[in-house]
């Protein structure tokens, strides 16, 4: 692909690795540049190249083909399909946290700054992370297996085991690279006729080079052409846009939106977060979400026969969270009707003696038909939500000092950014809560 005369470049961005910057002016609804069907990485175009047929997810495919031509020894990889793409690839993921997990699980040395940096997030952030963590281990069992039943296809690796064993160690090693760099830069591409199909995905190169913005309008739009069906002409290539209204200056960056995600989300995913003051916070002008399911379970679980009985009647579907945006903060619709559920049960763990009526008292609330159960169930659930608050509150506040006296000793860059992003978590959860009791306190109708 000849890149010199595109109006875009990667270029260096504190704090994000590169960046795709515009060298000059772009104007809007403007063709910025186009990838070519044949030079992305996907499940159609490594597939050829793995016969038989590997029973492996696009994932787990394009995982397995960085594995093999991980480049070594600061040399070009030894691909001859992409190799000048996966050689410019990012050489370390030293900053992911998922990096931090898998390091931990393999020395179980309390004392690694992984560990340490493990140590201090939010317990709901490592629940996440482990979620990442499950479907990393489930992929590597898949490509082990396939790599184990498939000699000729180990032989093929830049390290070429054949000669000098690698130790199973190593290469769940440089599978871990494979598969960040997989999942931290592959966009959604529609290769199947069903939408959600999990192998509509694909790096594509250049535009793996945008950073991610949260803001409603990206400066670099896919026009939708990752979303169509694909056709009967076979594999498309992919032509990016300016936006619809706005010119790109030279030396502006030029974004993608990479899901409305939350800062959770893309930390254990991505290994990065959004920014957000005190104040946006506050006043909901920046965006934050809390997953309070932890909190909840604990008090379904304490209400006994009735907690189980309480279960069955929950919808299954949305979280149990609280949110800063938009303003006023608020508890998620699920949260409001399970914390009433809870308290129409009373105090005690005992089934109610007239369920029917009691869940016919609730349902009219979840349908509309009612505003509420009672003025009574409505100060208690509240209640029980300020309280569910006030422990967050306590919690991130320690949180926060904790990262502070750890940050404070911290010589080495990427750890400090690193302590910089556990802090704004807490933060995150600090103000949501915070921001909730007010709402509270303020008589808010959710
Ligand atoms: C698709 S790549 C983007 C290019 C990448 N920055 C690079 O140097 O190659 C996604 C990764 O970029 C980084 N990133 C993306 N958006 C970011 C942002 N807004 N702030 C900080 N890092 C960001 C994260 O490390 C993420 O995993």
């Amino acid at each position: 692909m000849e890149t010199s005369t595109l109006p875009v470049e990667p270029r260096e961005i504190p704090g994000a690795g590169y960046g795709l910057v515009a060298v000059r002016h772009i104007p809007p609804a403007t063709p910025i540049f186009t990838v070519p069907a044949s030079a992305l990485l996907n499940r159609d175009t490594l597939q050829p190249h793995y016969s038989p047929n590997p029973v492996l997810s696009g994932t787990q495919l394009i995982s397995l083909h960085l594995l093999i031509y991980r480049p070594i020894d600061h040399l070009p990889s030894t691909d001859p399909l992409f190799g000048p793409y996966i050689s410019v690839l990012p050489t370390s993921f030293h900053a992911h946290p998922l990096t931090w997990l898998w390091k931990e699980r393999i020395e179980r040395n309390a004392n690694s700054v992984e560990s340490h940096l493990l140590a201090l997030l939010p317990p709901r952030v490592v629940r996440d992370l482990e979620r990442v963590a499950r479907t990393f281990y489930a992929d590597w069992d898949k490509v082990y297996t396939y790599l184990q039943e498939h000699s000729y296809v180990q032989a093929r690796m830049s390290y070429r085991p054949a000669e000098a064993p690698i130790s199973d160690v190593v290469l769940q090693q440089n599978f871990l690279w494979a598969w960040l760099n997989v999942n931290t830069r592959c966009i959604y591409h529609r290769l199947r006729k069903s939408q959600s199909d999990p192998d509509n995905m694909t790096l594509c190169p250049i535009l793996d080079f945008a950073n991610h913005t949260a803001q409603s309008t990206p400066l670099l739009m896919p026009r939708n052409v990752t979303n169509v069906a694909p056709g009967k002409k076979g594999r498309e290539d992919l032509t990016f846009f300016s936006p619809e209204d706005t010119w790109a200056a030279p030396g502006q960056e030029l974004f993608l939106k990479y899901g409305a995600h939350s800062n959770c989300t893309l930390f254990v995913e991505y290994g990065f977060l959004t920014r957000a003051t005190e104040r946006e916070l506050l006043r909901g002008s920046a965006q934050a979400d809390v997953d309070v399911g932890q909190a909840i379970e604990r008090l379904i679980e304490g209400k006994g026969n009735a907690g189980v009985w309480m279960k069955d009647w929950l919808e299954a579907e949305g979280n149990w969270s609280i949110h800063t945006s938009p303003a006023p903060a608020h508890p998620s619709y699920r949260l409001i009707t399970t914390l009433r559920l809870y308290h129409v049960l009373g105090a005690d763990s005992d089934l109610p003696e007239n369920p029917d009526e009691v869940l016919d008292e609730w349902r009219k609330t979840t349908l509309g038909e009612r505003e509420m159960i009672s003025e009574q169930n409505e100060a208690l659930w509240k209640a029980t939500l300020s309280c569910i608050c006030n422990i967050i509150i306590r919690e991130a506040e320690a949180g926060v000092a904790q990262v502070e006296r750890r940050a404070s000793e911290c010589t080495v860059d990427w750890e400090n950014w690193m302590y910089e992003n556990i802090e704004m978590l807490w933060q995150e959860e600090l103000y949501t809560a915070k921001a909730v009791v007010r709402s509270i306190e303020e008589g808010v109708q959710f």
